[in-house]
C-alpha cells in the first residue's frame, strides 16, 4: 500500500485507473464501458481521449451528463499528431496508430510529469494502473519508469488478435497472402489463391482461408509500416499483466484457450454494453440510453421502426471507418432495392468517397429514388442498440466491426456481412462458419450477390440463422450474470487493481 497517498485518519483514496483507447469510435465506445463499470465499482477513472475526439464527443455525445454521478471520474487530452482535416477513416484509418506511435510517448510523458500523474493536487490518487489499448505501445516506458501496472485492452476479438499474433508464423509458413503492387482491389480479391486454408493459427487450421486473415496482410510487402506495427504491437502484449477482451467464453473459449498458452491472464468480460446495463441495474443506478457517438444520432429512424412490421425490416450499417466508393455505393443500393425487403441504412455524411461536396443526389438513377421512397429509410447515425432491440428489425447487413458483431449477437440478431477491412474479414467468418449465424459476403460487391444474400438472411434461411443466434444471446446473458464468466473475471480485474496500489 502507497501511504503517501492519504492523510492520517483520512480513509485510504480508492485505486485510479488510467483508461487510453485508441482514438477511433469503435474503441472510444467499449472503453469507455469499462470504464463506466469501474466507475460502478467505486474506482477512480481518468480517460485519456484524442483532443480531436474529445470535441467530437461533446458535439455530439452524451460523455459530461452521462458520467457526472460518479465523482471519480475524468477527462484528459492529448493530440493524436494529425491535421484537424485529417479523414480519420477508411484504410487511413491506421495512420492514427503510425501517428500516435511518433509522437504519443513525448505527450504521454509530458502530461503524466505536469500533473504528477494525474493525481489532482493530491485530491486523487496517483494514476496506479493503466489499461491501454492493445495497439498503442507507447505510454509503457513512462508507466514502467514509474512503477505504474499496465494491462492492454484489445477491442477487436479475440480470433482476430490471436491470427495478429501468429502473422509472424504465417508468414514464415509462406502463407501471406501478398497484393502485387499496384494490384486494383478487385482483381485481388479474385485470386484463388486467397481460397487456400491457413495451417498457421493454431486452432483454426480447418476453417480459416487466406482471405479470411485480418486485411493488415492484404500489402505488397511484409516490411509495410501498417503490417509491421499490427505484428510487433499484437506481440507486446505478452509483456503486461493481462489482456483484457469484450468476448465471452461459450463464444471464443477454445480459442482464447490458445491465447492463453502466451499470455496466461486474460480477462474476457463482454459483451461490455450487456454487462454495464446489468451491472447498473444490480445497483439500481439509472442506465440512461447513453450515447458516446462522434456523430449526431438521428433518433427519427425509430418513429420509423415503429410503422413497420415486425420482422420486416433489414438494418444496414458499415459503422464508423467504411468508406465506399460511388460504384459500391450504387452494387448495395441496387441490390437492396432489388431484393424488394424494408431496410434502414446508415450513411454517415463522410462514407462516400467523392461526396465532399454534398453532390451526392445528381448521381442517384430514379429507380433507386423511387424504390427508397417505397421500402427504405436512410440516416447518418442512429442509436445502435435500440434499433436492434426494434421488434421491426429482422436482421443485420454488418461490416462485422467487433462491436456491431457482439450487439448483434448479444440481440439475437442474424448478420449478412460485407467486412471492410482489418480484423472484420476474420469476424466474418467466425460469423459464417464457426458461429453459424449468418452469412459472409467478402470480397465482393454486386448488385446481384447482394440481392440474393439478402433474400437468403431476410427469408429463405433466416429460421436457421436465428435459432443459433438466440440461443447465442442466452449464453452472452448468462456470461455477464451474477456468477457467469464475464462477471466473475471482471471482479478479478477489480481485485487485481485494486492491488496493485
Ligand atoms: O449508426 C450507428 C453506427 C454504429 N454505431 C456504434 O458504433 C460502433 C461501431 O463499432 P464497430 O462495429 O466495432 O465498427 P467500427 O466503428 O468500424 O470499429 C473499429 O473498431 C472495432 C473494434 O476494435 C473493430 O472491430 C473494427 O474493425 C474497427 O473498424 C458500435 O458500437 C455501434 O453500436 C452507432 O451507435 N450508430
Ligand atoms: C485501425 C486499426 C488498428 C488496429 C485496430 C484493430 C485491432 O485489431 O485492434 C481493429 O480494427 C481497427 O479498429 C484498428
Amino acid at each position: 500500500m502507497d501511504h503517501q497517498q492519504y492523510a492520517a485518519g483520512e480513509p485510504p483514496l480508492p485505486p485510479h485507473v488510467l483508461i487510453f483507447p485508441l482514438p477511433l469510435q469503435g474503441h472510444v465506445n467499449s472503453m469507455l464501458k469499462l470504464a463506466e463499470l469501474l466507475c460502478v465499482s467505486h474506482l477512480y477513472v481518468t480517460v485519456l481521449l484524442s483532443e480531436y475526439n474529445h470535441s467530437r464527443l461533446r458535439r455530439h455525445g452524451d460523455l459530461e451528463s452521462r458520467f457526472s454521478r460518479y465523482s471519480g471520474f475524468r477527462v484528459a487530452t492529448i493530440p493524436d499528431g494529425l491535421p484537424d482535416d485529417h479523414p480519420r477513416n477508411g484504410e487511413r484509418a491506421i495512420e492514427i496508430v503510425l501517428s500516435l506511435k511518433k509522437i504519443g510517448e513525448f505527450e504521454f510523458r509530458k502530461l503524466m510529469e505536469s500533473t504528477d500523474a494525474l493525481s489532482d493536487g493530491g485530491n486523487r490518487r496517483r494514476v496506479s494502473c493503466l489499461i491501454m489499448d492493445g495497439v498503442l505501445s507507447f505510454a509503457i516506458p513512462v508507466v514502467e519508469e514509474m512503477g505504474i501496472p499496465f494491462i492492454y485492452f484489445r477491442t477487436a476479438s479475440a480470433c482476430s488478435f490471436w491470427a495478429n499474433f501468429c502473422f509472424k508464423e504465417v508468414m514464415e509458413a509462406g502463407e501471406l497472402p501478398l497484393k502485387g503492387k499496384d494490384e486494383d482491389k478487385y482483381a485481388y480479391w479474385k485470386k484463388e489463391e486467397l481460397d487456400l486454408i491457413v495451417t498457421s493459427v493454431p486452432g483454426m487450421e480447418g476453417f480459416l482461408r487466406r482471405r479470411d486473415l485480418p486485411t493488415y496482410v492484404r500489402v505488397d510487402n511484409a516490411d509495410d509500416p501498417g503490417f509491421q506495427t499490427i505484428l510487433t504491437e499484437t506481440r507486446r502484449t505478452a509483456a503486461s499483466s493481462g489482456l483484457i477482451l469484450n468476448t465471452f467464453e461459450d463464444l471464443e473459449g477454445p480459442i482464447m484457450d490458445q491465447i492463453r498458452k502466451h499470455i496466461p491472464n486474460v480477462y474476457s468480460i463482454g459483451p461490455l454494453h450487456t454487462h454495464l446495463k446489468y451491472r447498473l441495474d444490480s445497483e439500481k443506478v439509472e442506465s440512461t440510453q447513453n450515447s458516446s457517438s462522434f456523430w449526431e444520432e438521428d433518433r427519427s429512424c425509430l418513429t420509423w421502426l415503429d410503422s413497420q412490421q415486425a420482422n420486416s425490416v433489414l438494418y444496414v450499417s458499415f459503422g464508423s471507418v467504411t468508406i465506399l466508393s460511388k460504384n459500391e455505393l450504387l452494387e448495395f443500393w441496387y441490390g437492396l432495392v432489388n431484393s424488394g425487403q424494408k431496410f434502414l441504412w446508415v450513411m454517415r455524411p463522410d462514407s462516400i468517397i467523392g461526396n465532399e461536396d454534398g453532390d451526392e443526389n445528381k448521381v442517384i438513377p430514379l429507380e433507386l429514388e423511387e424504390g427508397t421512397k417505397a421500402r427504405g429509410y436512410m440516416v447518418g447515425w442512429v442509436p445502435q442498440h435500440e434499433v436492434l432491440a426494434h421488434p421491426a428489425v429482422a436482421a443485420f447487413f454488418t461490416h462485422s466491426g467487433w462491436n456491431s458483431t457482439l450487439e448483434s449477437i448479444a440481440a439475437g440478431m442474424p448478420m449478412l456481412c460485407w467486412p471492410y477491412f482489418a480484423d472484420q474479414t476474420i469476424n466474418s467468418r467466425f460469423v459464417s462458419d464457426y458461429w453459424k449465424v449468418g452469412l459472409d459476403m467478402k470480397d465482393t460487391c454486386d448488385r446481384v450477390v447482394i440481392e440474393k444474400k439478402v433474400r437468403e438472411i431476410m427469408e429463405e434461411r433466416r429460421d436457421e440463422f436465428l435459432e443459433r443466434a438466440r440461443s447465442m444471446a442466452e449464453l452472452a446473458k448468462k456470461a455477464i450474470s451474477e456468477g457467469g464468466t464475464s462477471s466473475s473475471n471482471l471482479n478479478r480485474l477489480i481485485e487485481f487493481i485494486k492491488a496493485s496500489v
